[in-house]
């Protein structure tokens, strides 16, 4: 069986992508999944996106991290397909498409960057020296003064996998301010087990939990990641986040086939 993929990424996050309209492609092999995300005995990537048809939306987006498990929303991810279901002909400059946390609106231009509505969030939970809130994706917020410096893998790990978060742990957001509406971050994330050099729905998560926190007083939020610049936009009103756009790159890196 073979199959062409497509590797894609936004700021840096990587995605092997597969158009699986025709439902051929194995997706109960978690094993197969993960060898094919494994950065050394198969293509590499922090996930595998699947892009198959929906009656009632452009397309339906499947998403598994790099451990060969669904999971839940990716933020980087589902900007990539919107790029993905460009380049296939399936969309043009709009599309709206069905994923795990449900309908998402997404507009791309000319230069590949694009514009993709996430879930509203109405649930914010402060605490004494963090922030937890879903963005698609549980996300764990936490400031920090050495981010430069700061051991992401291990602070990370720890967070993700102790009593806070149980079974299901979450990904972990280590976070700078370095202007009144500007925030550097970097995460830890479940399912790579890793840092990553981006993630969409943790920037969206670090930008509403700054707000929250009274740390900026802008709507329209600068996020820094170590694969590049994203912006997150929102309407907040009374603790309550909705019309939230994640926006950035989304670009096209090369494509094979994979031999089964
Ligand atoms: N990279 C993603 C987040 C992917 C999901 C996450 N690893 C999880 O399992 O919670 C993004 O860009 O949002």
């Amino acid at each position: 069986m073979q199959f062409t993929f497509y590797k894609y990424q936004g700021t840096g996050n990587d995605f092997v992508m597969v158009d699986n309209r025709s439902l051929t492609f194995p997706k109960n092999d978690t094993k197969l999944i993960e060898k094919l995300c494994d950065r050394r005995f198969g293509i590499g990537a922090d996930g595998l996106i699947l892009l198959e048809n929906d009656e009632s939306t452009d397309f339906k987006m499947v998403y598994y991290n790099s451990d060969g498990n669904e999971s839940s929303m990716c933020g980087n991810g589902g900007r990539c397909l919107v790029a993905f279901a460009k380049k296939l002909n399936v969309i043009s400059d709009s599309a709206t498409f069905i994923a795990v946390d449900g309908l998402h609106h997404a507009t791309i231009d000319e230069n590949d960057i694009v514009s993709l509505q996430m879930k509203d969030v109405d649930e914010v939970q402060q605490h004494e020296n963090h922030i937890f809130l879903n963005t698609g994706s549980p996300h764990h917020v936490e400031l920090v003064e050495d981010l430069h410096i700061f051991d992401v893998r291990n602070e990370g790990s720890k967070i993700r996998y102790s009593n806070l978060y149980g079974q299901a742990g979450s990904n972990v957001n280590f976070v700078t301010q370095t202007d009144e509406n500007k925030f550097w971050l970097r995460t830890y994330e479940r399912g790579v087990e890793d840092e990553t050099l981006s993630c969409g729905t943790g920037a969206t998560a670090v930008a509403i939990a700054m707000k929250y926190m009274g740390k900026t007083n802008s709507s329209v939020i600068q996020l820094r990641v170590e694969g590049g610049e994203l912006e997150v936009s929102f309407v907040e009103k009374n603790g309550f986040f909705t019309q939230v756009f994640l926006k950035g790159p989304a670009k096209f890196v090369y494509e094979g086939q994979i031999t089964l």
